[in-house]
């Protein structure tokens, strides 16, 4: 299990932390909700030791490793080096780690990059997916995806879908951040809503029913009131 417990993370004098405490369980997608803003790539950059300077405490506790050991990870904004084709940004991931480097084919099978272009000039939904199969042809028992449906279209979108079903079948233990609820909450198992850098609240897929209602009301209740007033 990935677990974070009372974090708290402060830019200067402004706290976008204010002690969050979640869980990713494996063979769960465990959702993170919020607004722009709310800290949720804040809690993901601290989680994955990409940030210094917070309180609290994180652990993988499977093995007793590191997060960043057993996590793979899909930023929000992937970097990607000029000159490198797709190919030579996954065998750099691989690398990296110290991992031998597999066959691509099976894998970009499904994913249909043009490998041997260079990365900086892909698209911006190419970009998510080539750094979607840097982490797919490692395996992972955790990954942690920000946003990584955005600039997908329709058609990765559904596969995406369909991966991540599967990787939880498999037993990996997902983090998913997507600001789509529709599409958050049709796959996540459980979702915690991030407001103003606190947990406000944590839902059970047996919950989510009024997930979007208490997020207009929580994000938006004096608008809401004002638009009553128009409407
Ligand atoms: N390196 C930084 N230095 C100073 N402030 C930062 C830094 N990174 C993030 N922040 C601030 O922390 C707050 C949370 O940002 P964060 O990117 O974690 O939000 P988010 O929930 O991921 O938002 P979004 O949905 O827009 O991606 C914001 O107010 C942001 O301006």
């Amino acid at each position: 299990m990935l677990e974070v417990v009372d974090l708290h993370k402060a830019y200067g004098q402004h706290e976008v932390l204010r002690g969050v405490s979640l869980a990713v369980r494996p063979g769960t997608i465990h959702g993170l909700v919020g607004a722009n803003g709310a800290g949720k790539t804040t809690l993901i950059n601290c989680l994955y030791g990409l940030e210094t300077g917070f309180t609290g405490v994180i652990r993988a506790a499977a093995g007793g490793g590191s997060v960043r050991e057993c996590t793979g990870l899909v930023p929000y904004e992937p970097h990607f080096y000029p000159r490198l084709t797709g190919r030579e940004y996954v065998e750099f991931c691989l690398q990296t780690r110290r991992r031998a480097v597999p066959d691509l084919r099976p894998w970009n099978q499904l994913l249909d990059l043009p490998l041997d272009q260079y990365a900086d000039e892909y698209s911006a939904g190419m970009k998510k997916k080539l750094a979607l199969l840097a982490v797919l042809v490692q395996d992972f028992a955790y990954l942690i995806l920000d946003e990584p449906f955005n600039g997908l279209d329709l058609e990765a979108n559904l596969l995406l879908k369909e991966i991540l079903k599967r990787l939880r079948e498999r037993g990996t233990g997902l983090l998913l951040t997507s600001h789509i609820l529709g599409t958050l909450t049709e796959v996540a198992d459980e979702a915690s809503v991030l407001v103003s850098g606190r947990v406000q609240r944590h839902y059970t897929a047996a919950e989510f029913g009024t997930l979007e209602a208490d997020l207009l009301a929580a994000l938006h209740g004096e608008k809401l009131a004002h638009l009553r007033t128009l409407l």
